[in-house]
């Protein structure tokens, strides 16, 4: 089957071919490939200034490429007018390391904030589809909290439930375990895994987690000075022979001996 078969473009979310980004002189991004299928996790790695970000940025379509093609649910993302890009926007549920809820609303109307800017959905509609989706991540006692009242994990939950409430089918989540601890880590990681499983949604994730990453995706890809220098299940990029994985690979197994070994 040819790359360009409308049946394959179709089944591909996110499709980047030979992309470039410069900054002044600061090559960002130096010909990147990346292809991930309908309702896959893909997990974004490498080191801090590798392009990840300003990969995403131009999967969101808020950068524009210098060269090469972004296509999300095949269409070309570049060639996209401002009201295009919005419509797309709303396809993706975005997550990023700061939970961006508003602080004077309820869980309950941060949940509902999309469905009521966005959706011409009645109250009582509205009402059913908040309490499904809260009851889903566990918040069903929580509705009439502020978000300062809550864990940094309830938090990110109900974050989670307002990026999905419009049933994204892409999701772009940016390093969003940063910052916390352990447990919460978990918790976040959880609700990754819970957004394939329930949404059958794209998940495209960076974070600097390796142990989730090998246990969420279905592939990862490592950026290395701008460019995804290897792409695979996890059983193949651990048996990748790149230098550069092999470093990434083995600098992760240090830290956590390392880590293991100031625990106990
Ligand atoms: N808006 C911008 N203007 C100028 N340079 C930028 C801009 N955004 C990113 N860069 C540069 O592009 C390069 C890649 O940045 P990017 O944020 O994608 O890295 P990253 O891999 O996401 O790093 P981190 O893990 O630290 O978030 C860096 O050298 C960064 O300084």
């Amino acid at each position: 089957m040819s790359d360009t078969s409308s049946e394959s473009a179709h089944k591909l979310a996110i499709e980047v071919r030979d992309l470039h980004k410069s900054f002044g002189d600061n090559e960002a991004l130096r010909g990147v490939d990346l292809v991930v299928p309908e309702g896959t996790t893909c997990v974004l790695m490498g080191i801090s200034g590798s392009g990840k970000s300003v990969l995403m940025k131009h999967i969101m379509g808020l950068l524009r490429p210098d060269r090469g093609t972004v296509l999300v649910e095949g269409q070309d993302v570049a060639q996209m007018d401002e009201a295009t890009l919005d419509q797309m926007r709303r396809k993706q549920g975005i997550l990023f390391q700061a939970n961006a809820l508003f602080d004077s609303l309820t869980v309950f109307d941060n949940v509902a904030f999309p469905l009521r800017e966005r959706t011409r959905m009645s109250e009582a509609e509205i009402q059913e589809t908040v309490n499904k989706t809260l009851a889903k991540v566990g918040l069903s006692h929580a509705t009439t909290r502020f978000p300062g009242e809550l864990s940094g994990g309830m938090q990110k939950r109900v974050g989670f439930a307002r990026a999905t409430i419009l049933q994204p089918r892409i999701l772009l989540y940016d390093d969003p375990t940063a910052g916390l601890d352990p447990l919460t880590t978990a918790a976040v990681n959880e609700i990754i895994t819970t957004g394939k499983q329930q949404l059958g949604a794209t998940s495209l994730v960076i974070t600097p987690d390796v142990a989730a990453a090998f246990s969420m995706a279905d592939s990862l890809a490592l950026m290395h000075e701008g460019r995804i220098v290897e792409v695979g299940p996890p059983d193949v990029f651990r048996e990748s022979q790149h230098p550069a994985v092999k470093a990434f690979i083995r600098n992760w197994l240090a830290r956590r001996s390392q880590h293991r070994k100031h625990q106990g």
